[in-house]
């Protein structure tokens, strides 16, 4: 579905997601991390957005089309309260961190702020190998111990996007390191990802 990326093409420049805070018009991290896909900044993404961010990054069309079909489709309705469900399936993105589910790191706060404490635990809790990288097991481990009872939706959602990103951006050695998902959660990643492909277009 995927292929590995150069790890070092990734890293340059990731990572400054402690920064963003939550008040008044500045950006949540959370916003970030969707904003990389409403690609004509007018604070509404749509599955097309979403599609093209994903092919943007490098991720196939299968998984571009299932991604933005399944996120738009789980989303949409929960970022537009008191809204009636659109056709077009929008997301606003002021009101994504109305979209968070359970079984998740915790890394978002339920404003979508960077929890630094909550990231810092993901490591230190179960990169037993290497420290500063998760092995596939390791991922595994952690998505079972965030599981809550029964939290059924909860648990594919997070599978999916921990799985996603790990596909995506796991290094030669089959490791997700730490750099990688500090990028991921402000979407600096995805910045990156985008600007490092642009060179091999034909
Ligand atoms: C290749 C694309 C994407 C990847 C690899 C990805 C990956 C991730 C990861 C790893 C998390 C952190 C989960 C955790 O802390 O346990 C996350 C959270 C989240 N993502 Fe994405 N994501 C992608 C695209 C999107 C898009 C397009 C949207 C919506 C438009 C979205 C909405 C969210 C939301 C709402 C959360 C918060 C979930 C929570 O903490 O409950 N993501 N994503
Ligand atoms: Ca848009």
């Amino acid at each position: 579905m995927a292929s590995s990326m150069p790890p070092e093409a990734l890293l340059e420049g990731v990572g400054d997601a402690g920064a963003a805070k939550h008040s008044g018009s500045e950006q949540s991290v959370l916003e970030k991390h969707v904003a990389f896909f409403d690609r004509n900044h007018d604070g509404v993404v749509y599955p097309w957005e979403t599609f093209e961010g994903f092919r943007a990054i490098g991720a196939g069309y299968l998984l571009s089309m299932t991604g933005a079909f399944l996120i738009h489709f789980a989303l949409s309705s929960k970022t537009r309260p008191e809204k009636y469900p659109s056709p077009f399936f929008p997301i606003e993105v002021k009101n994504i961190h109305l979209a968070k589910h359970g079984s998740d790191s915790g890394v978002y706060d339920s404003d979508g702020r960077f929890v630094s404490l909550k990231f810092e635990e993901i490591f230190r809790k179960f990169a037993r190998t290497h420290g500063n990288a998760l092995t596939s097991g390791e991922l595994m481990a952690m998505l079972k111990a965030n599981r809550e009872p029964q939290d059924y939706k909860g648990w594919i959602g997070s599978w999916t996007e921990w799985m996603t990103l790990y596909n995506l951006c796991k290094d030669n050695n089959g490791l997700l390191r730490k750099e990688i998902v500090k990028g991921v959660y402000d979407g600096s990643l995805f910045e990156r990802m985008e600007r490092d492909r642009k060179p091999h277009k034909k």
